[in-house]
């Protein structure tokens, strides 16, 4: 028996190349899945994973695009089912999903147009990250839906060959499917994963350098240069609406410590602040992405722990310490931001610790103190440090955080957002 449409009078199944992709009932998701019963006129039956909606159930503006546009399998996190062929009740059918076995062994790639007979390679379902840039790579990613993974096959046409062992047709460990995708326009060669940054094994590189995004494909778009404006500060009221709980969500910390002893005896620093050179070669504070089930504090501290080896028994966030959220509508990201307030003598502890960290010399490249004071020619020291790169809304953040702790008045921050190096 082959895949099917669960909604009643729907006969689409998977078929290789019919275009028709399936998603399952929002488990994850209470809200959103009440709409989906409500839609789909099956709310007083018991909802279960085995339930199949076709993609023929919604709209094009359902789906989630890339960024030049090309439509995605993945749906976004507010899509409803919401075209029925007729207003007749939907009846949840019996899970049509019983015998995974009966696939037809062929190359599920949409656009494959090789004759069979080709040699065919199962799905790496074992690895998440893996799987994901194989499913978005052949454009047959569906969010609910990773067990069909189990049950297709890719072709050898979709691998590039430094993906293979010396003569063989035995793919490498961590190959990807790179070549005869429509979904996927990069480097052919870019076709084999670095296995993972924190691996004490041997990373597997493309044949040409680092080029592959690897496993942080997936978040790779989050890191990417914000357009003017893309960020907006959410009200703190509304961090917890249901507007953001399909968003991913991260948070960081701003570390600080009152500090007047004047530099060269000259500049009064006011307050030393930690940010960290990342990996990417922005300037960002320490913090990271909230894991599934996490709170955002827990998630904070949690981070705090890999990247600066802080000890949270001494020192720790808590929900109090909330400064500021700003979401992002083009990456479906919300940034929440903590203060930690220290004082001088641990401040310079957790620097030291620091170099200590699980994740110092990979993700963090070093931790720097914030130049708040500006040097003669109104120009070197603040407002130079605020020219540089940094990630995220990590510069705005730093602003607010001054603002709200009153660290720097409203008018110096100006003055030093206003300098300008040609005035020198
Ligand atoms: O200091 C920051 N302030 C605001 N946003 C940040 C900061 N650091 C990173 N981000 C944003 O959050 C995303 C995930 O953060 P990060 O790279 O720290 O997560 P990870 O450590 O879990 O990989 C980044 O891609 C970026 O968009």
């Amino acid at each position: 028996m082959v895949l099917s449409c669960s909604v009643q009078k729907c006969e689409n199944k998977l078929i290789k190349g019919n275009g028709i992709i399936f998603h399952r009932l929002p488990l994850h998701d209470k809200e959103l899945l009440k709409k989906w019963l409500k839609a789909l006129k099956i709310d007083n039956c018991t909802p279960t994973k085995h339930y199949n909606v076709c993609s023929e159930h919604f709209i094009e503006d359902d789906y989630k695009r890339s960024p030049t546009g090309v439509k995605l399998a993945d749906l976004l996190c507010s899509a409803v089912p919401s075209i029925f062929s007729d207003s007749s009740n939907a009846k949840q059918k019996p899970c049509s999903l019983t015998n995974k076995e009966c696939y037809e062994p062929v190359c599920f790639v949409p656009s494959c147009k090789t004759p069979k007979g080709l040699p065919l390679y199962n799905f790496p379902f074992g690895d998440k990250r893996l799987l994901d840039i194989w499913a978005e790579r052949t454009g047959l990613s569906t969010m609910y839906d990773t067990e069909l993974y189990l049950t297709i096959t890719i072709c050898k046409n979709h691998f590039h060959e430094n993906c293979f062992h010396d003569n063989s047709i035995q793919l490498k460990p961590y190959a990807i499917p790179s070549v005869n995708l429509i979904d996927y326009s990069g480097p052919p060669d870019s076709c084999c994963l670095i296995k993972s940054l924190h691996s004490d094994e041997n990373s597997v590189m493309t044949s040409t350098g680092d080029r592959t995004w690897g496993w942080l494909g997936s978040t790779e778009e989050f890191g990417r240069p914000p357009e003017p404006n893309e960020f907006i500060v959410i009200p703190k009221s509304e961090i917890h609406c249901e507007k953001y709980a399909g968003s991913n969500h991260a948070a960081h910390c701003f570390i600080y410590a009152e500090n007047n002893e004047r530099v060269f005896d000259i500049y009064n620093p006011r307050a030393s602040i930690l940010m960290q050179l990342r990996y990417d070669g922005y300037f960002g504070f320490p913090g990271g992405l909230i894991d599934a089930g996490e709170d955002f504090v827990s998630a904070v501290n949690r981070e705090m722990v890999e990247e600066i080896n802080l000890n949270t028994t001494i020192h720790s966030v808590n929900h109090d310490d909330h400064i500021i959220s700003h979401w992002s509508e083009k990456k479906n990201l919300v940034l929440h931001f903590y203060k930690l307030k220290v004082n001088m003598t641990d401040l310079i502890e957790i620097e030291r610790q620091a170099s200590l960290a699980r994740d110092y010399g990979t993700e963090v490249l070093g931790t720097i103190r914030v130049p708040l004071y500006t040097l003669g020619d109104h120009y070197r020291g603040f407002p130079v440090f605020l020219n540089h790169n940094f990630i995220g809304c990590s510069r705005d953040q730093l602003i607010a955080a001054l603002t709200s702790l009153n660290i720097l008045t409203p008018e110096e921050i100006q003055l030093a957002l206003n300098a300008n190096s040609r005035n020198i």
